[in-house]
């Protein structure tokens, strides 16, 4: 199988080589073709013979798989050309732009399976990876929608600097020692006064000492209760996802109403939820409890104790592994039907790289 890799060299695409190396992925047969937009012609990652171009046509029209990470703009402009002149391969994809089309399936198997597999079964060629937020919030709480628990869900989010790109992330670490710098006299002296330090951390927030090129507001020390453009109805686009990929991924006839606000906040790569459920019936805490933690292998249910949450449900405890905790969770004073749960999650690895690299594991296997 010949399996083209366009973006491998961006941080989705090196988290995506990092897991396919660990996971023997090279080993199953398949034959890796490396693509880039800006360096064609200069060697190719593990030995396999020079960069081509990632606008190349009848380079890309030769391969049985196009597996993506270059972002919407390179979707755009080569998948409906190629599909245009007759290709008929496998489009595996990390952006966007594709999710929503009817021939297109998101995928997330250990939640969608049989949606892939009755996809493949009517030849349908268009796989791509979900948002990171709803993938993330899918593979902790798997259980309560397999089991049809949940009649409407709400998620309010805590999204890190990954999500918005490889630059944000250095710039919110350069918001942050901006702002250590501007009082780092004061912190040398336990004697300065708190809210002498409190007062210079903000004028210094709201300075142009700050840099904010990427986000256009200060994060470090602040949050960002806004993300990705405008849609209609008050809504961002990040929320929007949440109800309209939920309801595609799981292949609902009836729609399951999900809602939120996504806030941005100074996590370097993991997003975490706060998740309000409301159950179509009364089930029991541990059944509960149960069933997310049996759901699948990568879902831990965290006891709702102080020292077993602060130790495991946070972006520092789950940074770079491929564990979704689940934890916070308990019955609300609203009633019996009222869930609330917290969960954390690698935005590169299950948000982004690891539903890709199963996907195309899927279809060597399926060969
Ligand atoms: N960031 C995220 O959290 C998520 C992103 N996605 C999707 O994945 C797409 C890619 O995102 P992301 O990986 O963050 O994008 P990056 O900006 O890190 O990489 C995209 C491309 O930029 C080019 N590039 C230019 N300069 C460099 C450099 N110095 N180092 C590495 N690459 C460079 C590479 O292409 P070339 O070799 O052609 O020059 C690379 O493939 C997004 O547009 C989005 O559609 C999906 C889910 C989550
Ligand atoms: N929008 C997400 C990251 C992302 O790339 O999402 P999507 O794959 O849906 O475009 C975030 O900012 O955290």
């Amino acid at each position: 199988m010949k399996v083209g890799i366009v973006g491998w060299r961006g941080m989705v695409g090196s988290v995506l080589m990092q897991r396919m190396q660990e996971e023997g992925d090279f080993a199953t047969g398949i034959e890796p073709v490396f693509f880039s937009t800006s360096q064609a012609g200069q060697p190719a990652p593990m030995n396999a013979g020079t960069l081509k171009s990632a606008d190349d046509m009848a380079e890309l029209k030769k391969l049985d798989v196009i597996l993506t990470c270059q972002g919407g703009d390179y979707t755009k402009a080569v998948h409906p050309e190629l599909r245009r002149q007759g290709w008929n391969g496998y489009w595996i994809d990390a952006a966007s732009t594709l999710r929503m089309e009817p021939e297109a399936v998101i995928v997330l198997d250990p939640v969608n399976r049989n949606v892939i597999d009755s996809a493949l079964a009517k030849g349908q060629k268009d796989f791509i990876g979900g948002n990171c937020t709803v993938s993330l919030m899918l593979m902790g709480l798997g259980g309560l929608f397999r089991a049809g628990l949940v009649e409407w869900l709400t998620s309010m989010t805590y999204q890190a600097a990954s999500g918005a790109g490889a630059p944000n992330m250095r710039e919110l670490l350069a918001q942050k020692g901006a702002l250590h710098d501007s009082v780092a006299h004061l912190l040398k002296d336990p004697s300065s006064a708190i809210l002498e330090i409190d007062r210079k951390v903000t004028a210094t927030m709201r300075s142009d000492a700050l840099p904010k090129k990427e986000f256009g507001y200060p994060l470090a020390g602040s949050v960002l209760p806004w993300i990705d453009k405008e849609v209609e109805d008050g809504q961002s686009r990040e929320e929007w996802k949440g109800f309209a990929e939920t309801n595609k991924i799981l292949g609902t006839t009836a729609p399951i109403p999900v809602d939120g606000i996504c806030v941005r906040v100074g996590a370097m790569r993991c997003h975490s939820q706060a998740l309000t459920i409301k159950l179509n019936k009364d089930v029991p805490l541990a059944d509960i409890e149960q069933l997310i933690a049996n759901d699948n292998q990568w879902a831990k249910l965290v006891p709702n104790t102080k020292a077993d949450t602060l130790a495991q449900l946070t972006p520092a405890a789950v940074s770079g592994t491929l564990t979704v905790p689940v934890g916070r969770v308990r019955k609300m004073r609203m009633g019996p039907h009222y869930l609330q749960a917290f969960t954390c999650g690698d935005q590169l690895l299950w948000g982004a790289a690891e539903p890709l690299r199963r996907m195309l594991r899927i279809l060597v296997e399926k060969q």
